[in-house]
């Protein structure tokens, strides 16, 4: 609801809809109806617009998206009108953040004061819409073209400073400040004062000449930033129209805008990815736990040990949430380059202004070097990063047992080994996880927390709440090879080669990815990462070409398909960009160029199987790249592993950089249509057979699909509940 009260002559219009104040329909009539009344009220000679609680509103109510209820009146642009219309000075009063449609209400007001500490922007585009309240028409009024664009394409929140600079806040209040108070005097001071040139309707677009340069330029950067994505694209189209067409046409533009982006499926998957980045945080380990009813630990400092690319990063996530930070390495020359980096990277962010001076000095004080176990006895956490090696992992995770306090929880960033094995290491596996950090770890947004068997609550709420501190999107699963994540990308990269086998090259399958969205091929990121972490994975399994005694067969292992090309380029030193050349060669850049040389080796090996290369669709690529990706996500829901398919969807979205604008693995499918996903995966089965193992249809697909067609992924996991329950 709104609230309306009366300060003197000033009326004051508070929208009270917490957490966030969302417009949501009953706000809407409410707002409608208190803009009549202080219109009506000849005592009133000016009306304040705020928010109670946290914050200004940060815009349409989300939950209201796709249902009617979004399209009933009075709507955003309603108010916005009668707010720009008043002959009353509107003021907006902003805190915490004006986004969105909430936004939108503070640009139909005449004028905006805000905290310093508070936030605007418009977002919509995350959201896969566009800001349709009159936004895309008003906000290149008032800051122009160029910055509109650049607001409304990428979404990004600013800080009201920005805004107050390129026009958009009228005034400023220092933090500390009363903003109601400050909106008030100043709503009395614009008494009297001529409205018309405060009306943004009435104004044109101060660089509207330079219309079509700026699109161009726009359309370029958007097409690289976010690939494949329909909203940035129409968001740009629709406020070109703000430079060409009056204020009537450009927001008839904005609405068949809207209209158009409500209707994609890119909307759809955009707003289920708001709200299950918001869900994984309600975490459930059935059985043992779940968010609401377990307590996490205080945990105050946090062991480190090792510190590899992996270590450095996760001490400075440490540091960065404000923890006493130890940073273990038992070799003097290993601690001391590493303590070297972390410190370093301190600085930096300090003189990139991303820290300020206090918080870089805070870091640089809770970093402790220490050589020896015996050091980190008292910490609460201890986070290992060392080598990927059961054997050492074991070692250590003894070791640590025997000197830490009872109350230590120890945890791998193991990123596929067996939680349960490791914590067999110790006495105390009640008090054993996994904390699945991506590289960079300090960069990357994903935490990947594994609970074992014998996982405590508190243990698993308290590596949770580590990973809410750190600022992760963190996502609890079960415990098996690979996890969530990197079991399901190895049947990705298998199918990746097969694919080079019978009929592409690798850009040519990369090329399918990027054009799907991703920013970067599966062959590219192989590059990128290190062909060799692979061949480390495969020489471990005793599966690479090298490991093979004389006469096995080049394209099997046992009954299962293989296909060595990986190995031979690894063997062959193409270990990725780091040595300049892998699946591609690189000039002194890190844009792959495709390479004749690996085209010779894919033909020669071609040859000697006798197989004729034949023409494949884009489509058939894109299907064998992410079918198996899928299948194998319905095994890992089936099996428990992941609680919901939007836990793998934000797995993939943030540690896999997988395209938001089609919401992850999980909800991919759900748009293609389960009994299309599994008549696609079976006809695979049929024709492959025993020997690829990742095309055997999941139980739970099949379920879904002969019982439900192609129910709601928010039912999934509810009546495969109900089914095993009755079963
Ligand atoms: C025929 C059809 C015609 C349709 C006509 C449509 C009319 C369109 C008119 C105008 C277009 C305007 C569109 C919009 O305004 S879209 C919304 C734009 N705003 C946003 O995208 C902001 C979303 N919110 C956030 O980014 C963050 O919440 C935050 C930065 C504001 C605060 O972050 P944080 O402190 O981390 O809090 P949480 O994110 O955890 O949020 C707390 C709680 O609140 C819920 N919530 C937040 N924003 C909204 C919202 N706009 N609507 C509904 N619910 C919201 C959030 O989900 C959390 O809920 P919880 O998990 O249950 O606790």
């Amino acid at each position: 609801m709104a609230l309306y009260s009366r300060e003197d002559d000033v009326a004051i219009i508070a929208v009270n809809n917490p957490p966030m104040n969302a417009l949501s329909h009953h706000v809407r009539k409410d707002l409608i109806k208190f803009l009549k009344v202080a219109e009506a009220d000849e005592n009133v000679t000016a009306i304040v617009l705020c928010g109670d609680g946290r914050t200004f509103p940060v815009g349409a109510d989300i939950k209201e998206f796709h249902k009617s209820v979004s399209a009933l009146g009075p709507t955003i642009i309603d108010i916005v009108h009668a707010l720009e219309k008043s002959s009353k000075p509107t003021v907006a009063a902003i805190h915490g953040s004006a986004l969105g449609g909430g936004l939108e209400l503070a640009l139909g007001c005449h004028y905006r004061i805000a905290m310093s500490t508070s936030k605007v922007g418009l977002p919509e585009v995350k959201l896969g819409i566009l800001p349709g309240a009159g936004g895309t028409q008003r906000l290149p009024r008032v800051i122009g073209l160029d910055n509109a664009m650049k607001w409304i394409a990428y979404g990004h929140h600013h800080p009201a400073g920005v805004g107050a600079s390129l026009g958009l806040i009228d005034r400023i209040v220092a933090k500390g400040g009363d903003i109601r108070r400050s909106a008030i005097l100043f709503a009395r001071s614009m008494v009297g004062k001529g409205l018309g040139q405060r009306r943004l309707s009435n104004v044109s677009v101060p660089d509207a000449s330079k219309v079509e340069e700026l699109m161009a330029k726009h359309l370029k950067e958007v097409g690289l930033r976010t690939r494949g994505a329909l909203a940035p694209v129409v968001c740009l189209q629709v406020i070109k129209s703000s430079a060409l067409l009056s204020y009537k046409d450009g927001l008839e533009s904005e609405r068949q805008g809207m209209m158009t982006l409500l209707a994609s499926s890119e909307s759809k998957a955009q707003i289920y990815s708001f709200f299950s980045e918001r869900q994984v945080s309600k975490w459930n380990a059935p059985g043992i736990a779940n968010h609401a009813t377990a307590k996490p630990m205080q945990v105050r400092s946090i062991a480190v040990v090792g510190l590899g690319t992996m270590g450095r990063g996760i001490a400075i996530s440490s540091l960065k949430a404000g923890k006493k930070t130890y940073v273990v390495e038992l070799n003097s020359k290993a601690l001391a380059a590493g303590v070297k980096y972390i410190r370093g990277y301190i600085e930096t962010m300090k003189k990139r202004a991303q820290i300020s001076e206090e918080q870089a000095a805070a870091m640089q004080s809770a970093i402790i070097p220490v050589s020896s176990y015996n050091g980190i006895a008292n910490v609460d956490l201890v986070i290992e990063a060392v080598f990927e090696n059961m054997k050492i992992k074991k070692e250590i995770f003894g070791k640590l047992d025997k000197v830490c306090k009872p109350s230590t929880i120890l945890a791998s960033n193991t990123s596929t080994l067996d939680i349960d094995e490791i914590a067999s290491a110790t006495k105390r596996p009640e008090k054993v996880a996994g904390m699945h950090f991506f590289a960079p770890a300090h960069i990357m947004l994903l935490l990947e927390n594994i609970y074992g068997r014998k996982s405590s609550a508190e243990t698993i709420a308290t590596i949770m709440d580590i990973g809410k501190q750190m600022k992760k999107i963190t996502v609890l699963v079960g415990n098996c090879v690979g996890f969530v994540g990197n079991r399901m990308y190895g049947y990705y990269t298998t199918e990746s080669v097969f694919i080079l086998e019978e009929a592409a090259y690798p850009e040519q399958v990369d090329k399918v990815l990027t054009d799907y969205g991703f920013a970067m091929g599966r062959f590219q990121v192989g590059d990128l990462s290190g062909n060799d972490i692979g061949y480390k994975i495969r020489t471990g399994l005793g599966i690479t070409h090298k490991q093979q005694p004389a006469g096995t067969p080049e394209r099997k292992r046992g009954v299962l398909r293989y296909c060595p090309l990986g190995d031979f380029l690894v063997e062959k030193g193409r270990l990725g960009l780091k040595v300049g050349k892998g699946w591609y060669k690189y000039e002194g850049s890190r844009t792959p160029i495709p390479d004749p040389e690996v085209r010779k080796i894919i033909d020669e090996y071609r040859t000697r199987h006798h197989i004729v290369p034949r023409d494949i669709s884009s489509e058939e690529v894109l299907q064998r790249m992410l079918y198996p990706l899928i299948n194998e996500g319905f095994k890992i829901l089936e099996e428990g592993i992941a609680a919901n398919p939007w836990d793998i969807d934000m797995i993939y979205q943030y540690g896999y950089a997988w395209p938001r604008h089609t919401g992850g693995p999980m909800y991919y499918a759900f748009t293609i249509g389960l009994p299309q996903v599994l008549k696609v995966i079976e006809e695979h089965w049929k024709a492959a057979g025993a020997s690829e193992p990742h095309w055997q249809p999941s139980t739970m697909l099949t379920w879904l699909v002969e019982n439900h067609g192609n129910p709601d992924i928010s039912q999934w996991m509810p009546l495969m509940q109900k089914h095993k329950s009755k079963t």
